[in-house]
C-alpha cells in the first residue's frame, strides 16, 4: 500500500494566505498535487492545523470529488496534536494515521512534484533498508520534505519533540538514513520548487 503525507500546516507568513489553497493556474496547490499523487497512491493524509483549516480544505476536496467524478479519492484530513509545532510535529500526526509501513511526505506548496519523482521514490523504499529516504543536492543539502518516513520514525520523532526540536533535519541525525541525488528523483528538478511567496507564484507562471 503507497502513503502520502501532505503538509498543509503552516502559517504561510511569507505567501500572506494559506499556501495549499493559493491558486495556480486555475487550481489550488493542493489540488495540482492531489491530483497526481491520488493516481499513484492509496491513502493521503493532509495534515492540517486546526478545524477551520478543515472546513477549508474540505470545501476544496468536495470540489475535486466532483471534478473527477470520484467521491472516495481515499483522501484524510488530520489535525496536528499540537498547533504551530512546525512540520516535524506534522510529520508525526501524519505517520501517526497511516495504514502502511511509511510514507512519502510532501509540502503543500510544492505543486510542481512530477508523478516520476513519486513513482521512483516508492520504486527505491522498495529496496532500500533504511528508515528514511531523503533526497540530496550536489552541495549536500536536502528535501527532508520531500522524503520517505517509516513508522519506526515515530518513537524517535516523539523523542526529538520532548528535547525542543522543531525541525524534520534533526531527525536525520538520529535514525538510519538513504540520500539519494535529486537528478535521480527528478532530472527536471521542478519537484523541489517551493512557492513561499506571491512573486513565487508569478515567476513560476512565466517559465
Ligand atoms: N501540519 C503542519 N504542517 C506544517 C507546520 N509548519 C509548517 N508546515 C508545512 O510544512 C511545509 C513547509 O513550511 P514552511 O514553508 O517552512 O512554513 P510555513 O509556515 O508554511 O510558511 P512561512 O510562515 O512563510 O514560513 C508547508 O507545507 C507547511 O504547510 C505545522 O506546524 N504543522
Amino acid at each position: 500500500m503507497k502513503s502520502c503525507i501532505i503538509l498543509c500546516g503552516g502559517r504561510s507568513r511569507r505567501m500572506g494566505k494559506d499556501k495549499g489553497l493559493m491558486n495556480l493556474d486555475g487550481d489550488p496547490f493542493i489540488i495540482h498535487l492531489l491530483k497526481m499523487v491520488v493516481k499513484i497512491t492509496e491513502e493521503i493524509i493532509l495534515v492540517l492545523r486546526d478545524k477551520k483549516q478543515v472546513e477549508l480544505y474540505q470545501n476544496c476536496i468536495n470540489d475535486f470529488k466532483r471534478q473527477i467524478h470520484n467521491h472516495d479519492p481515499h483522501i484524510k484530513l488530520v489535525v496536528d496534536i499540537e498547533v504551530d509545532q512546525g512540520p516535524l510535529l506534522g510529520l508525526y500526526t501524519g505517520l501517526s494515521h497511516i495504514k502502511s509501513e511509511g510514507a512519502l511526505v510532501l509540502p503543500c506548496d510544492s505543486p510542481f512534484v512530477s508523478p516520476y519523482f513519486v513513482d521512483k521514490m516508492f520504486e527505491l523504499t522498495e529496496v532500500s533498508e533504511a528508515c528514511i529516504l531523503v533526497p540530496v543536492w550536489p552541495d549536500g543539502s536536502t528535501e527532508p520534505l520531500h522524503s520517505y518516513y517509516c513508522k519506526e520514525c515515530i518513537p524517535i520523532i516523539q523523542k526529538q519533540l520532548e528535547n525542543g526540536f522543531r525541525n524534520v533535519k534533526s531527525l536525520l541525525e538520529k535514525i538510519d538514513v538513504a540520500y539519494v541525488g535529486v537528478e535521480v528523483l527528478d532530472p527536471g528538478k521542478k519537484s523541489f520548487i517551493n512557492l513561499n511567496r506571491p512573486e513565487d507564484v508569478s515567476q513560476s507562471l512565466k517559465k
